[in-house]
């Protein structure tokens, strides 16, 4: 459950990227990052969350995301592309969808808590998904946003 809202949320950063390349928008958009942190926060706090595990989680999530959309930015440049076909509207469309896919991962984190202080979480979480398996730097960074205290596991 949470390992595929993981890979979906991630999954959404291609079309981000294309937006934004076709636009000439930076990656970065840190007023955005800011109202997601809130919004995550606040959620967090109604599903009885704890705040720092969920700042943690989501800032983690927003680096891989940017991971993921640098990743295209540097292939695109490499190829000299201008235009990038099948970009969704970043506003209307695709951060809904992130915001969405947002809040079920808070929803997850709550209700699977505690099977993440174990080991196995480990075993389960960390294999690289084939639908990002060109950016496996990226699912480390999401990935480490959720297992981080697990430096001891075998
Ligand atoms: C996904 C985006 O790109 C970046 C990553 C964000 C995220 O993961 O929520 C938010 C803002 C941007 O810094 C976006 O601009 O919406």
């Amino acid at each position: 459950m949470l390992r595929g809202l993981m890979i979906d949320r991630l999954a959404l950063m291609e079309q981000v990227a294309a937006y934004k390349w076709n636009s000439k928008l930076p990656i970065d958009d840190p007023v955005r990052e800011e109202n997601v942190l809130k919004a995550t926060m606040a959620r967090a706090r109604s599903a009885g969350l704890d705040q720092e595990t969920a700042r943690r989680f989501i800032v983690s999530q927003m680096e891989a995301a940017k991971s993921v959309q640098r990743y295209y930015f540097a292939k695109w440049q490499d190829q000299g592309a201008t235009h990038v076909t099948g970009a969704s509207d970043l506003v209307t469309e695709l951060r809904p969808r992130i915001g969405a896919l947002s809040a079920r991962l808070i929803a997850a984190m709550a209700e699977g808590g505690s099977q993440l202080e174990e080991c196995s979480a480990v075993t389960v979480l960390r294999p690289v998904p084939p639908a990002l398996s060109d950016v496996p730097r990226a699912w480390n960074i999401a990935v480490d946003g959720v297992l981080g205290e697990h430096g001891g596991c075998p």
